[in-house]
């Protein structure tokens, strides 16, 4: 009666377009209903008593059960919807189906009024009242309609009218069809789609419709707000503003744009390129002497190599290769500048720059002496050690027919200051009747001021340099012949000095001077440098940068000219604050990798500071009680792996046995440290004791020391002949005999405070007990470095009580400061039987209790 289905015209399609039709249009020219799957008879009102809440009410059909949320909604919103799907229906009814989702648009932007007016002619009440009367009818037509199961759409919708709410249904699963098919842009495969398949969706719609009515859930909120969405989403049908939610002042606050972590790696360096990009030399580089210098005559000759290898340097080691061609005389201007030399301890730096420096300095004229170079060192030890070393080089050049044997001295305070001085300067008298002029106006005027009480101003000592003013006042007042002058004369052509006693000479010994030094070698240089002993970089180095006497630092066979530097320490340090006091030229920086930094990622090896000798053993022994330190230590000495190796063959067998027990660093692992009878035995003969590993034991100052060496006498008494003691209390020639006995394998043990724990070399050192926990990481590589020497094999022993076990196994024992070949073994000592534990414990005590007495009766003595 309302709407009926009229076949679609023949004519052209698009005019059947209702996206440009507007009411006026719609008025005008009935509209051509389409055959479609949706549109259907509706038959007449039964009752004019349903309200078109009723009617809204069973039109919620949700295809995913959630329509009770739909329930909640405000009533005019249903109607608004219901009166919606009618429109749509009938305009379905009307369009052709490819034209449907423009006519919905259509729909939803004109007043309902307007559209079902045109369509029927009558108001919106009325079709609420026919989907009421479809209500009615339901039941019947769906089961009749589902049963017929046409094929033929169109037949389907004259006979078979469908319930409105699935109606409804089936509009709302287009909508979401046609949404998804927007996305896509494939409309037409989409519809064609969903025409195939309407009986099974119809059966599904129904079966889920009875599913919602049968077990309604609670109205979710998100529903009711997603219901809102898509209500608003339907156009004019939801106008109706749904209620705001109240924040209630909990809105978030507006936060910043997170920054954005930057991650990339700066372009720019912080430290100069010579700092950032040492050169560094692999640890297996070492090679023939021969290989280096342009030419034979510009290095190491044939016959050179010889007599190094009959002073036992066979080959140059790795360090050696990479310093002493930057060393040698190089026309070059990238081979002239300052060196600097950061490698492990034991690896040869010490013949690195004596062979080069002592090869330029025996090139010299051979009748004047000049001091030509300085070697600084921190120890009267290294002072000596280092002399020997130029010694050996001297003579090897003075085989070969250099000019001259370089005359070699040291200046370390181990004789009285005068006897240094006459052994460095040699005085004459000259004559030289115009210099004497001035000394005797320069004394008259001096004493002319002198009894004014005035100053000096005009006596002619006057100059920038007190020191050289003292000198030549005291030199003036010497007695000398008619017309002549005292003139001053080097004996020495190298010095190797500790720093205090370089400056006392140049402040208070007549004639010396370094106006020819064109070599300065600062060995042990970060200890040098960070303590500046008297000062002796402000002394020193302003002397080497005047240029007097015109040529006096030129390089021999090469065309540079000033003083070379070479800095050299195991431990470098990289802080330009401390480097620029030795105001540098043209520095490179060599760095001997340690054994790991070929796998190594280059920023990792970057990060560690220093590396250590690669045939290193490292191990750790917690002490449970730190008063009963010295009974550890005891115990550690008499272990077969110290002290209680009678041969070689033992000694390998237990060391295969220490690093087969301690390969994971980590675990605990149990070596035995427990003293034994037989350990001892070998020191009953001295002859069995020469065979016997040499210990050397750091403790943290020169009264520990001292103390733990008598201690050590009177627990082991065995051990008392081949212990001997260094500190810095020590007298000189003390130190120097107990250095010579221990190279002569008279003494085995030495306790010493951390005056040896730099640069000197012992020979076949086989272990190092830190008794006390070092001060420093450097301190540590300087301590453990007196072992393991020169490619040999060495074991170094930690003791750490509970306080000292984080920082060691944190920063000593970590890969990231140092490198290291091993791991560092973690031990603990064996539990021993009570009795035997107690027997110990009252040895302690009673040779305490003699220490005490001993340190009484010599404070009485005193
Ligand atoms: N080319 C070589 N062949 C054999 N032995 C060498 C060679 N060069 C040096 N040695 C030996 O290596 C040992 C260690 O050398 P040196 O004392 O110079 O080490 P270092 O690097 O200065 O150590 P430290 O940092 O502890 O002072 C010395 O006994 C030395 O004689």
């Amino acid at each position: 009666m309302y709407s009926r289905y009229i076949p679609p015209p023949k004519g052209d399609p698009n005019s059947l377009n209702t996206e440009s039709i507007d009411s006026s249009q719609l008025s005008q020219v009935p509209p051509k209903p389409q055959p479609t799957a949706y549109a259907r008879y509706i038959p007449p009102p039964k009752s004019s008593q349903s309200t078109s809440l009723h009617v809204s009410t069973q039109q919620h059909v949700r295809f995913n059960g959630d329509g009770e949320a739909n329930r909640e909604e405000p009533p005019s919103k249903r109607i608004k919807l219901a009166q919606d799907t009618v429109a749509i229906q009938t305009s379905d009814q009307e369009q052709p189906k490819k034209s449907k989702k423009k006519k919905r648009k259509s729909v939803q932007s004109d007043s309902l009024a307007e559209d079902t007016n045109s369509l029927g002619g009558g108001k919106s009440e009325d079709i609420e009242v026919q989907i009421e009367k479809q209500e009615d009818t339901v039941s019947g037509l769906e089961v009749a309609g589902i049963q017929q199961g046409s094929d033929n759409p169109t037949l389907q919708v004259e006979e078979l009218p469908l319930p409105m709410e699935v109606l409804q249904a089936e509009e709302s699963s287009k909508r979401r069809d046609k949404k998804k098919k927007k996305k896509t842009n494939d409309d037409e495969e989409s519809s064609g789609q969903a025409e195939d398949n309407i009986p099974l969706r119809h059966k599904a719609i129904l079966e889920k419709k009875a599913k919602s009515i049968r077990k309604a859930p609670e109205p979710a909120q998100e529903d009711v707000a997603m219901n809102d969405v898509s209500s608003r989403a339907d156009g004019n049908a939801s106008q109706q503003k749904t209620p705001e939610i109240e924040l209630h002042g909990l809105e978030p606050i507006p936060q910043p744009e997170p920054v954005a972590l930057d991650t990339t790696t700066p372009s720019y360096e912080t430290l100069p390129p010579w700092l950032a990009s040492p050169i560094r030399i692999s640890q297996g580089a070492s090679a023939p002497f021969t290989e280096f210098g342009l030419t034979p005559d510009l290095g190491i000759t044939q016959e050179i190599a010889e007599r190094l290898n009959s002073k036992g340097y066979k080959q140059a080691f790795a360090i050696q290769t990479g310093v002493i061609p930057f060393l040698l005389p190089n026309h070059c201007k990238k081979m002239q500048g300052d060196v600097l030399v950061s490698a492990a301890t034991g690896s040869g730096k010490t013949l690195a720059y004596t062979l080069p420096m002592v090869r330029d300095i025996s090139q010299s004229s051979r009748h004047t002496t000049r001091l030509r170079a300085l070697i600084v060192v921190p120890t009267r030890e290294l002072v000596k050690q280092v002399q020997q070393v130029c010694e050996d080089c001297a003579s090897i050049f003075a085989l070969d027919g250099a000019k001259r044997r370089p005359r070699i001295a040291m200046a370390m305070g181990s004789q009285p200051f005068e006897h240094e001085q006459t052994s460095l300067i040699e005085r004459e008298e000259v004559y030289n009747p115009g210099m004497y002029q001035q000394r005797v106006k320069r004394l008259a005027r001096s004493s002319e001021l002198d009894q004014d009480a005035g100053g000096d101003e005009d006596s002619g000592y006057n100059t920038e340099d007190e020191g050289k003013d003292a000198i030549r006042r005291g030199e003036d007042k010497l007695q000398t012949l008619p017309n002549h002058v005292i003139s001053y004369k080097s004996k020495v052509d190298i010095l190797i000095c500790t720093p205090g006693r370089l400056v006392e000479h140049i402040k208070f010994t007549p004639g010396f001077c370094l106006d020819f030094v064109r070599w300065l070698v600062v060995d042990e240089a970060d200890k040098l440098l960070g303590q500046n002993f008297q000062q002796w970089l402000d002394v020193v180095i302003p002397r080497l940068q005047t240029d007097e006497r015109i040529g006096a630092r030129n390089h021999k066979q090469s065309n540079l000219s000033g003083v070379r530097k070479v800095i050299l320490s195991a431990t470098m340090t990289r802080d330009l604050d401390q480097l620029e006091g030795l105001k540098l030229r043209r520095p490179r920086l060599v760095v001997l990798e340690g054994t790991k930094a070929q796998g190594q990622a280059k920023s990792d090896v970057n990060q560690q500071e220093h590396a250590l000798p690669g045939l290193l053993e490292e191990a750790a022994l917690k002490v449970g009680d730190p008063n009963l330190k010295p009974l550890f230590l005891i115990d550690l000495l008499r272990s077969r792996y110290v002290l209680g190796k009678s041969s070689d063959a033992d000694r390998n067998a237990s060391d295969d046995e220490t690093s087969s027990s301690g390969s994971d660093s980590d675990a605990d692992s149990d070596v035995g440290i427990a003293s034994s009878k037989k350990s001892t035995e070998p020191f009953k003969t001295p002859s069995r004791a020469q065979n016997m590993p040499a210990v050397l034991i750091f403790t943290k100052s020169n009264e520990t020391t001292l103390r733990l060496s008598r201690l050590l006498s009177l627990l082991a008494p065995t051990l008392e002949p081949f212990i001997g003691t260094l500190t810095s209390t020590t007298p000189y020639t003390t130190r120097r005999d107990t250095l010579r006995s221990f190279n002569a394998r008279k003494l085995r043990i030495i306790v010493a405070s951390d005056l040896v724990a730099r640069g000197i070399d012992l020979p076949s050192l086989d272990h190092v007990i830190n008794y006390d926990m070092p001060s420093s990481i450097a301190s540590y590589v300087h301590r453990v470095g007196r072992t393991a020497r020169a490619g040999n094999i060495g074991k170094a022993w930690t003791l750490f009580t509970n306080p000292e076990a984080r920082w060691f196994w944190n920063d000593v024992a970590s890969e990231k400061v140092i490198q290291r070949g091993k791991p560092v073994e973690r031990l603990r000592v064996t539990e021993e039987k009570e009795d035997a534990f107690d027997v110990k414990v009252a040895a302690y005590e009673a040779a305490l209790a003699k220490l005490g007495e001993e340190a009484r009766q010599t404070r009485h003595k005193a």
